[in-house]
């Protein structure tokens, strides 16, 4: 059985992105800072985030969703050998057509959003209602290496398409009349949001 240390190696090692070190031990300080008992992630990859969440956060439970057979499978694996199979529940499956009935800890403490970075605002619009009412909802890779600031020097079209897609996200959480946003320049940029009547 892998550590967590190695397992983030191991990730890495193979370019399965995982979230960075600054980020997960920031997101776990939100976690903890608030008791949070719950929390659902969107995507998965191969565990290594819903694990360390678990891990640091006393009494937390993660909800996760991986579209990839591969990484739900090792996902899966790695959470049962290091037995958390009681505090991670794991989907495989698509989370812009999941079927939220399915969903087993909501209304979640925090909705963290890990996944297809063009899909930001549809995974927000699809789960924000399962976040509790005074909840957070975390965005991770906002500034997608600094590019964000830097759009126009993009050579590359498909890159320079995704980027415009987050900075578009970002700009539309910004501008929400419902949601205040605090920025942090933490690992890849990182977003905690909060409803505005909840403060
Ligand atoms: C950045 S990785 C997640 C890393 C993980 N949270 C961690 O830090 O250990 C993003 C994952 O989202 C998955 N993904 C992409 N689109 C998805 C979707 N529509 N539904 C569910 N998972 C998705 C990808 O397969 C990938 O494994």
């Amino acid at each position: 059985m892998m550590t967590l240390e190695e397992l983030e190696q191991d990730a890495l090692k193979r370019n399965i992105p995982v979230m960075q070190k600054e980020g997960i031990l920031f997101l776990i300080e939100q976690l903890q800072e608030r008791k949070a008992t719950s929390c659902l992630e969107i995507g998965s990859a191969i565990g290594y985030s819903a694990m360390m969440m678990t891990t640091h956060v006393e009494h937390l439970c993660v909800e996760t969703i991986e579209l990839d057979e591969q990484r739900y499978l090792e996902a899966v694996r790695h959470i049962h050998e290091h037995g958390l199979e009681k505090r991670i529940t794991i989907h495989h499956d698509d989370a812009l057509t999941f079927q939220t009935d399915k969903l087993q800890f909501a209304p979640y403490d925090c909705l963290f959003i890990d996944a297809a970075k063009a899909q930001y605002q549809k995974f927000f619009e699809k789960y924000v209602p399962f976040v509790k009412k005074n909840g957070i909802i975390i965005v991770d890779n906002l500034d997608f290496h600094g590019m964000i600031f830097d759009i126009d020097h993009i050579k590359n079209r498909n890159t320079r398409q995704l980027v415009k897609k987050i900075k578009r996200f970002k700009d539309w959480i910004f501008q929400h009349d419902a949601y205040d946003v605090e920025y942090y320049a933490v690992g890849d940029g990182i977003c905690v949001i909060r409803r505005k009547d909840e403060q």
